[in-house]
C-alpha cells in the first residue's frame, strides 16, 4: 500500500460525520499530528433534503437490502459534494453514517463507500472506524474521546474535565488530561449516556409536524411526569457499568412512555429523561470533573441546559466557552482519528470502547493504490 500521509509532522486533515440526527454533513479540518491537535480550519455544514433524509430514515435499524443500498447511496453523493470545496487537505476521515448497531450480535453499519470516495476526491480516504473495535470484543462507540484527551491538552486542561455530547444519542468522555497519552490506563472513560435528542425529536416530528423543538419551546411550557421518569431510569441500561454504546432506536419506545401527555409536558419529560440519564452516568467518574463541556445540538437546547445545570454537581458549559466548535466537534474527531489510524496510533482503549487491547480502527484508501 501506498503511504497515506508522512509518517511524522502535523498535516492538514479533513473530517466529515453524518450523524444519528440525520440532519446534515458536518466537515471540518483540523491541523494535527495525530497526538496534539496545532489548530483548526474551515468547516462546513451540507443538509439533507427532506427526500433524502426519508431514504436515510428507511434505511435506519437494517443491515443489508434495498434500504441499505438507497441509504448508502445518498451518503455517498452527499459526502461527495461536501468535501469537494476542501482542496488543501493530505488525509480525509469519513465516519459515513451508522444505519444500525448491535456490536453484540450483528456487529455496527456504517454505510459509505470510502474507496470510492479517495478515487473521486483524490485524496487517501480513512473510514470503517469501528469494525476493528467491535471484532475485538469492544463496543465500536464512542470514538471521539481519543480527540476529546487532544481537546484537552489543547485549551491547557490541568484537572479532570467531561466532554458531554448531546445528538440523537449522548456521550460523555472523562478526562484525565494530568496522563500524557489518551491509552494510559485512567486518562479516560467514555460511554452513550441514553438517548438525548432523538426522542424529543421524534415526538414533535409525530405531533406537529416538525423535526425539532427548537430552543426548547414546546418543552418550556411543561411539567415533568415522574412516573414515566423513573419507570425509564428503571430500565437496566443506566446500572450497567461502562463502557456501553447504543443504536440510536434503542430507547424509541420512551415515547410510549409519554403517550398520554399534552405536547408539552411530554417534550419536558423526554428532555428531563435525557438530563437524569447524564446524572446518572455522571456517578461514573473516578472523580468529580471541574466542568461538563457540553457539545452537539442539545447545547441549543436552553431547557435542556438548565435541567443538567440543576442535576449535575459542577459548571456545565457549551464547549464554545473553552474556545471550541461544539457544531463540527464530531466531525473535527475523525479528521484528527484518520491521521491516528494511518499513523499505526490506537484509536480507542478498554476505558473508552471496552475493547480487550488498545486498537487503531479503521480502513485507509489510497486513490490509484
Ligand atoms: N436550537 C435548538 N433547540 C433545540 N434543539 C436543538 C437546537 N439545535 C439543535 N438541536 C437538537 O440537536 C439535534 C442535532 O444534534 P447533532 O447535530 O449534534 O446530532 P448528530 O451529530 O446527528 O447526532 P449524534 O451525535 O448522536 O450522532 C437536532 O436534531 C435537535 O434535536
Ligand atoms: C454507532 C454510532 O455511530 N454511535 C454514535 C452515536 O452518536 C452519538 C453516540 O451514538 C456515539 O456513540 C457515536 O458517535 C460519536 C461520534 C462517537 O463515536 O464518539
Amino acid at each position: 500500500m501506498s503511504r497515506a500521509i508522512a509518517k511524522t509532522g502535523a498535516v492538514r486533515a479533513l473530517g466529515a460525520m453524518s450523524g444519528t440526527s440525520l440532519d446534515g454533513v458536518d466537515a471540518a479540518v483540523v491541523v494535527t499530528d495525530g497526538a496534539r491537535i496545532h489548530g483548526f480550519g474551515a468547516s462546513s455544514y451540507r443538509e439533507y433534503s427532506v427526500a433524502e433524509r426519508s431514504v436515510l430514515r428507511a434505511g435506519l435499524g437494517k443491515w443489508t437490502g434495498p434500504e441499505v443500498e438507497a441509504a448508502a447511496g445518498v451518503c455517498d453523493a452527499a459526502h461527495a459534494a461536501a468535501l469537494a470545496g476542501f482542496e488543501d487537505v493530505e488525509i480525509i476521515g469519513f465516519h459515513g453514517q451508522t444505519l444500525a448497531h448491535a456490536p453484540r450480535l450483528q456487529g455496527t453499519l456504517q454505510v459509505g463507500d470510502g474507496a470510492a470516495l479517495a478515487e473521486r476526491l483524490r485524496k487517501p480516504v480513512v473510514w470503517d472506524f469501528r469494525s476493528d473495535d467491535v471484532s475485538l470484543g469492544g463496543e465500536g462507540a464512542p470514538l471521539a474521546p481519543f480527540f476529546h484527551f487532544a481537546c484537552a491538552k489543547y485549551i491547557g486542561a490541568e484537572r479532570p474535565l467531561c466532554f458531554l455530547n448531546l445528538g440523537g444519542v449522548g456521550n460523555l468522555t472523562y478526562v484525565d488530561p494530568r496522563f500524557e497519552r489518551p491509552e494510559d490506563p485512567g486518562a479516560l472513560l467514555a460511554f452513550d449516556t441514553g438517548p438525548a435528542n432523538a426522542p424529543v425529536n421524534d415526538l414533535v416530528q409525530e405531533r406537529l409536524g416538525i423535526p425539532w423543538d427548537a430552543d426548547g419551546k414546546v418543552a418550556r411550557s411543561g411539567k415533568v411526569e415522574t412516573g414515566a421518569l423513573e419507570l425509564f431510569l428503571a430500565e437496566p441500561y443506566f446500572a450497567r457499568m461502562p463502557p456501553k454504546s447504543l443504536d440510536r432506536n434503542d430507547f424509541a419506545e420512551m415515547v410510549g412512555l409519554v403517550n398520554e401527555l399534552s405536547d408539552a409536558d411530554a417534550a419536558a419529560t423526554l428532555i428531563a429523561m435525557c438530563a437524569a440519564s447524564v446524572a446518572q452516568g455522571m456517578e461514573h467518574c473516578p472523580e468529580p470533573p471541574e466542568a461538563v463541556l457540553v457539545t452537539g445540538g442539545g447545547r441549543h437546547n436552553p431547557v435542556l441546559m438548565e435541567m443538567l445545570r440543576v442535576s449535575l454537581d459542577c459548571a456545565v458549559k457549551p464547549v464554545e466557552d473553552a474556545g471550541l466548535d461544539g457544531d463540527m466537534l464530531e466531525a473535527q474527531a475523525f479528521a484528527h482519528l484518520a491521521v491516528r489510524v494511518a499513523r499505526g496510533m490506537a484509536t480507542s482503549c478498554p476505558g473508552t470502547t471496552g475493547v480487550s487491547a488498545c486498537v487503531g480502527g479503521g480502513v485507509v484508501s489510497v486513490p490509484g493504490a
